[in-house]
Formats: C-alpha cells, structure tokens, sequence
C-alpha cells in the first residue's frame, strides 16, 4: 500500500523521513510542494494550516491518481499541543478520529458545529483497526486529535475544548484539512501528533519542540515495518 505523510513544516517531514533508510527526493509538484520518497512511505510538506495542508494533500492524490500509482492511506504528522493529563509533553498521539473544533458558527446559546448548521461535517473517523494496532505499536494515545486555526492559549479556550471534546488528547492545525482531502479520494486517513506544548496558557518557554521532533522520529522509525506490512 503506498502511504502519503503530510507534514506542516520541512523540519517535521526531516524527522519524518530521517526515520526511513533510502530518501530519494521526489518530484516537485504542481504548486511547487516538495515531495520525498522512501521504501514505506512519501512525505508531503503542505504548509500550516487546515487550509493549506488541504490544497496540498488534494494535489499529492491527484498527481499520484493520474500517474496510475494512486495512495492507500494518507497521515497527518507532525507537532501539537497535548491536553492534560491525557497527552503529555514528548508523548505521541495517534488518531482515532480527526476534528474540526472551530469550524462552525458562535450562537448567544454556544458555539455550533457547521454539520449542525446544515453544512459538511467536522468529524473523519480514523480506520478503527489500523489507527489501533498504531497506537499500539507506538505505545502511543489513541484519541481524537482536534484541528484548530487558532492555537489555543489560554485556559478558558482550553477548557471551552474539552468541554466539547472531553476525549481529545491534541490540538494541531492541519489534520482536518488532510483529512478533507483524502476523504475527496476515498482514502482513510490518521493523524499522528508527538507534543510539544501542553494546550493551555501560552507559554513559549515551556515548548520542548526538540524533544517532540526527536518523539515524531521515534515514531516513524517504529512505525516503518508496521505500515510495510499492510496489504
Ligand atoms: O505562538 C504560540 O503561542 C504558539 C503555540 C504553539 C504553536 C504555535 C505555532 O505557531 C506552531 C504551529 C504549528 O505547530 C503545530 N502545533 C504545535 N503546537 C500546537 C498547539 O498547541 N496548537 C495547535 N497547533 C500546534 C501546528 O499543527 C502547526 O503546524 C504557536
């Protein structure tokens, strides 16, 4: 199965594929996003954002789809901020869906969801069996992973999320956008998240953006021979 990795930034798809023996860098693609090939996986980088990582992932799958060498799964990677206690600082989240926690409308009664308007969805459940045996290979937290356009950083806004999402254990700002694409191919998609800030009151000198980096290798590495082994 070829699996499509979509990162945010260069760094994170260098820890990403730093993990895999044998890069090759691949072609550039329409838009000018680089793509880099190794034996288990290509790792996009699609920029930051829901919006961004969406264009990006959509024309990845197209390209693929024309050259008759279509993706089988796609994965949302990279850093994020980890809700206490569930995630802590240095651990790895892995996807049991993929949420779009601010897009929808504010109400005098509460904050709607844009399904609940009447429009789209904000959930893509992640497949239940593989995002599983991930997590499991990866000792990692099996949760929903939310997707925000604007990096909480205060304990109310904290709070206001895991009031709505009381199970999620990260927020990032890409994998929702991911998602929207590989759901256009009809392609399952998971999201893996290694922590570098808690969710809460910003606190720049509290990231530990090394150490997640070095979790998000970490993971890939362990991750190599189980997604080389998927049908
Ligand atoms: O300026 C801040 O307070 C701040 C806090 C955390 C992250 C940022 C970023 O600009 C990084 C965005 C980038 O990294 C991912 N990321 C990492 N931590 C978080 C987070 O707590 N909430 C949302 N996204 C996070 C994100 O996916 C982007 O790719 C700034």
């Amino acid at each position: 199965m070829r699996v499509l990795v979509v990162t945010a930034v260069a760094a994170e798809a260098a820890a990403v594929t730093g993990a895999g023996a044998d890069t090759a860098p691949g072609p550039v693609l329409p838009g000018g996003y680089a793509l880099t090939r190794t034996p288990a996986y290509d790792v996009l980088v699609g920029g930051v954002g829901p919006a961004a990582a969406a264009a990006a992932t959509a024309t990845a799958l197209a390209v693929a789809d024309a050259a008759g060498e279509p993706y089988g799964l796609v994965v949302s990677a990279g850093i994020g901020g980890g809700f206490p206690p569930h995630a802590p600082v240095g651990s790895v989240v892995v996807s049991d869906s993929v949420v779009a926690a601010d897009l929808g409308a504010e109400t005098p009664d509460g904050y709607l969801p844009v399904d609940a308007l009447g429009f789209g969805r904000t959930v893509h459940p992640s497949p239940a069996g593989l995002s599983a045996l991930l997590a499991e290979a990866l000792g990692a937290v099996h949760a929903p992973v939310l997707t925000v356009s604007t990096v909480t950083g205060s304990a109310a806004r904290a709070a206001e999320l895991t009031a709505r999402h009381p199970r999620a254990a990260a927020e990032a700002m890409e994998g929702f956008g991911v998602a929207e694409a590989a759901a256009a191919h009809g392609l399952p998609v998971v999201e893996i998240r290694a922590v570098s800030n808690a969710v809460g009151p910003r606190d720049r000198a509290a990231w530990r953006i090394g150490d997640a980096m070095a979790a998000l290798r970490q993971a890939f590495h362990q991750l190599v021979p189980v997604l080389q082994e998927q049908p």
